[in-house]
């Protein structure tokens, strides 16, 4: 689902951040992505979303080549990764339903298939009856459930997740991480960058390892 071939990325300002980085992650596999603050994380999930681009190597999703993706084209790829972050990024003046239904809306889906989708993933994140709320009137796990309800909305092969519990407690991380496995085992492939190494450590996946840029568990 995901391969990454001998990949380097330089910032001209830093130099070098990532170094030969190669992995491969299966369809339906989830996996942790760790290391140091400034190991390259960050940079390594950019590099999927097609933020940045590597100056080594070559990049795979899902049969594509990202690495050499034309910028036109990066929006149809982008549609098959559901992006979660630690801050949530919800759109504080709209409801939950319209921050769920938003990615619907921009693919052009009409609006009974749309508020057929929107019921159906915030029912299965846990979030029913909580339609009309704003996120503010949120719990910090209540608004990342409507984080990741946003990001599967779509049902993308592949779920990206920046540190998806560093601002929630033990309770609440497990319980999202819980909702993580449950789209893996519908065969999501799931990757999961986390400096939580307590939460890493109680959970059975494979981990990805990055030391200064390089992967040294994988
Ligand atoms: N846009 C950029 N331009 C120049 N240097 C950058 C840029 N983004 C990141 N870097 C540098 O690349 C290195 C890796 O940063 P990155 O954010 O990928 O690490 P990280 O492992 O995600 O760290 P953290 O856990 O602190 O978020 C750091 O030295 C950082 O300063």
């Amino acid at each position: 689902m995901l391969k990454f071939e001998n990949v380097s990325k330089r910032y001209q300002e830093t130099g070098e951040v990532l170094r030969d980085v190669s992995f491969h992650l299966r369809r339906g596999e989830l996996a942790f992505l760790t290391g140091h603050s400034g190991a390259g994380k960050s940079t390594l999930l950019k590099l999927i979303a097609v933020m940045e681009r590597c100056n080594k190597g070559q990049i795979f999703l899902d049969g594509e080549n990202l690495s050499h993706a034309r910028e036109k084209h990066i929006p149809y790829l982008r549609r098959k990764m559901g992006f979660i972050y630690q801050d949530y990024k919800l759109l504080q003046d709209r409801t939950v339903f319209d921050n769920v239904a938003l990615p619907l809306v921009i693919a052009g889906y009409g609006h009974q298939e749309v508020a057929r989708k929107v019921r159906a993933v915030l029912d299965k994140v846990g979030l029913t009856g909580k339609e009309k709320k704003f996120p503010r009137a949120l719990s910090g796990g209540e608004q990342q459930r409507v984080g990741i309800a946003r990001a599967v909305v779509n049902k993308p092969p592949m779920i990206i997740a920046d540190e998806p519990t560093g601002n929630l407690d033990p309770d609440l991380s497990a319980e999202i991480m819980r909702l993580f496995e449950s789209y893996q085992q519908m065969g999501v492939t799931v990757l999961i960058a986390s400096h939580d190494i307590s939460l890493i450590s109680r959970m059975n996946h494979r981990l990805l390892k990055l030391d200064h840029g390089q992967l040294v568990v994988s």
